[in-house]
């Protein structure tokens, strides 16, 4: 056998297959005998495994607290060398009590659920096949493997193949063989609750399963029933960057997590969870998918917005205004600078207008200090030839190489000028030397000095802030983050080319970037994907259009609102959407009440009401907190829990609850193109139930039924 196949145990092809069955309870018992013995053996294994961490770790705590005492009891007796290596002896405990307790917990939720798949595989040129379990971790015991982690090569076959020929990348080549069984299991503590049996990818029945559980406050990994297109997305490492547009509810933020797992353990050595970083649109949504990588054996990965690296960059620099819902702004000039802004258009016109004031706002002279003279030629050939870098950086450079040529004329040891003093006389050649000064001037001479507007002593708007940035990184560089080696970001619609462009230049690393294009929060962004491929030529681009999160039934009423012609459901029923009209606010209001104590005495766990803005939702959140244990989503929060929550469609957005509810959803509220996005995505957020309530005229972003 080549030595880069897995070796697992063999088993006899001949053994029966039960095609298409979920099995529980007494059946798996009686039809699947192999299966609970195995399931009882690994258990078994799995315990004494885990008491011998549960000692491991014991024994580090004990070790720990006698160097520590040792320590107290004679730091004034013993050397600082011996203090020393017993500090070190410490730290090494610790880091090894780390690891055992990172062991002892994937080891206690392996126990609890150690596996989820098992296939049969018999590599060519065998007789026999070899039967791998596959699990959430990997799990060895005397030199054997007896369940394998769900990202090591071979367990790709679960995800990618049916019966029959497959193959695998392995680290030596390409694996070929014969897939003769595939068999999905759920095991929760400890026990056998299903085993399904199929000659199918990925069972539907299983993935039903998971999809009509309840929802929880925080978002869940899908390791036992990632479909193939998503399969293709997380253990993609051919892609420097991937674009990923993928329909409301079609697991993108779940496949760039596992995609970050995947990428963790397969460069374990040269990556690690603090290199990747997310940039998410809210705290609350990163509360929510913070469970996600630990669960998978992962340390959590850093988290930041785009107004948090505004925050970084402009330090010290520029004072602006906060980043902000621009559907609450009632300002038509503000919202026409910002749209403006923008546009990829925009970015080539500062492109432009950047190249055009590198060349000819700075107007060197000679350079002379006493009989030591740098000519005004030779300093613009120098500048020239650091083209590459930011205008200040540049005569920088030139500062030091007009010291340099001084330095070889000296013969005589004569003093010299300070770098810096040729430094900032070179600065004084720039017609502004200050980035506000140049921005100003960028729209001054493209004719256009309204599409600028200052607030009290130089404040800028938001809509100015990335820009500005992309000026400043042109005139003084920006503070590049190397560490980070991998940056995903989520919601990528929201993003205009501008913040892109500066994203690259401060994260010049791969990037998975995921959204979906009918989900625009902001109106005021008119660009598209193709924008995206232009800032990315080099990027894979990979479409979802299968939604996961909501039932049949939820997703045909989407479609009447958003006719996105791939959006297909995923066959699970459920409750037809229910449109409730009102006489009146205050019939509204009983009707909105009564749709809580009837969510009270059911079985969800999560409602999501959901306003069109955040004063919205305050508003209706002011008077029913009076009387209902409630929670309003805000800007400013950061926790999502479980009951009912108040919130705005933007700080919905990502989230999901069991049931929606849509107060409002009349002609008044809900009537541009840009409102259709906001009414997809509140209902989009609805995985088991949607109601929505109105007064006055039905809006009319809703197709009338056919049906
Ligand atoms: N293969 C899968 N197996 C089980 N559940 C899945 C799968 N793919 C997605 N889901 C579930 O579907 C729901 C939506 O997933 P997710 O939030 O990642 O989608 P999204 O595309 O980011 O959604 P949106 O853009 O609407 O916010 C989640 O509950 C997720 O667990």
């Amino acid at each position: 056998m080549n030595k880069s196949r897995q070796k697992g145990r063999k088993t006899d092809n001949t053994s029966d297959r039960h095609d298409h069955t979920v099995e529980n309870d007494d059946d798996v018992l009686s039809k699947f005998p192999d299966e609970i013995e195995n399931l009882e053996k690994i258990k078994i294994r799995l315990k004494n495994a885990l008491e011998q961490a549960e000692e491991r770790v014991n024994q580090y705590d004990r070790e720990y607290m006698e160097s520590k005492l040792y320590l107290a009891d004679y730091r004034h007796e013993i050397d600082p060398r011996e203090i020393c290596q017993n500090e070190l002896l410490m730290k090494q405990i610790e880091n090894s009590g780390i690891f055992a307790v990172q062991l002892r917990e994937k080891l206690a939720k392996l126990v609890n659920s150690p596996y989820f798949a098992r296939i049969d595989f018999t590599y060519d040129g065998d007789d026999n096949a070899n039967v791998f379990y596959i699990g959430r971790f990997s799990f060895s015991d005397k030199s054997e493997i007896l369940i394998y982690d769900w990202r090591a090569p071979i367990s790709s076959m679960f995800y990618d193949y049916e019966l029959g020929r497959a193959g695998y990348e392995a680290p030596m080549g390409r694996i070929e063989g014969e897939l003769t069984r595939k068999r999905q299991f759920k095991i929760s503590n400890g026990l056998m609750e299903y085993v399904l049996e199929s000659a199918i990818n990925i069972r539907d029945d299983v993935l039903q399963r998971e999809l009509s559980h309840t929802s929880d406050k925080k978002m869940k990994t899908i390791i036992a029933t990632i479909q193939r297109e998503q399969n293709q997305i997380i253990r993609n490492e051919k892609a420097g960057t991937m674009v990923i547009q993928g329909v409301a509810g079609s697991g993108k933020t779940s496949i760039a997590l596992h995609r970050v797992a995947y990428l963790l353990y397969r460069y374990k050595d040269d990556l690690s969870a603090n290199n990747v970083v997310i940039l998410s649109p809210n705290k609350v949504f990163v509360d929510y998918i913070s469970n996600v990588l630990p669960e998978l054996g992962e340390e959590p990965i850093g988290e930041m917005s785009f107004a948090d690296i505004a925050d970084i960059q402009l330090d010290k620099v520029i004072n602006y205004e906060p980043d902000c819902d621009p559907i609450e702004i009632n300002d038509s000039a503000w919202n026409e600078r910002a749209k403006f802004k923008s546009t990829l258009d925009f970015v080539m016109m500062m492109d432009n207008y950047l190249e055009y004031a590198a060349k000819e706002y700075f107007v060197p002279s000679d350079y002379e200090f006493g009989r030591f003279k740098a000519t005004r030629d030779w300093i613009l050939t120098r500048y020239n030839a650091y083209q590459r870098h930011p205008i200040k950086k540049r005569l920088h450079r030139v500062s030091e190489d007009i010291l340099e040529q001084f330095k070889i004329a000296n013969i005589r040891g004569e003093e010299l000028p300070k770098q810096k003093v040729i430094y900032r006389k070179l600065v004084s050649m720039l017609k502004f030397s200050n980035t506000l000064a140049l921005y100003k001037d960028f729209f001054k001479v493209m004719n256009m000095p309204e599409k600028l507007v200052l607030h009290k002593k130089g404040v800028l708007e938001w809509p100015d802030v990335y820009p500005f940035m992309y000026f400043h990184a042109a005139l003084e560089g920006l503070k590049e983050n190397r560490l980070i080696r991998h940056l995903i970001i989520d919601e990528m619609q929201d993003y205009t080319p501008v913040q892109y462009t500066v994203i690259n230049k401060l994260f010049p690393c791969n990037k998975t970037i995921l959204g979906d294009f009918g989900q625009s929060i902001n109106p005021n962004n008119i660009h598209a994907l193709n924008d995206l491929r232009t800032i990315y030529p080099d990027a894979e681009f990979m479409e979802l259009n299968k939604s996961y999160r909501s039932t049949f039934e939820i997703i045909t009423f989407t479609k009447r609102i958003q006719n996105v012609l791939d959006l297909k459901a995923i066959e699970r029923h459920g409750d037809v959407p229910k449109i409730i009209t009102c006489c009146d606010l205050e019939d509204e209001l009983t009707k909105i009440k009564e749709e809580i104590i009837r969510f009270f005495k059911n079985k969800f766990v999560t409602l999501g009401i959901i306003l069109k803005t955040n004063q919205e939702a305050q508003s209706l959140f002011d008077v029913l907190s009076k009387e209902y244990d409630i929670q309003l989503l805000t800007l400013d929060s950061d926790k999502f829990t479980n009951g009912i929550t108040i919130t705005s469609v933007r700080m919905s957005k990502g989230l999901e609850f069991d049931e929606v509810l849509i107060p409002g959803a009349n002609t008044k509220n809900y009537y541009t193109d840009f409102d259709r996005s906001l009414l997809y995505i509140a209902c989009t957020r609805a995985m088991h139930r949607l109601t929505l309530t109105y007064t006055g005229d039905l809006t009319n972003l809703i197709e009338k039924n056919n049906d």
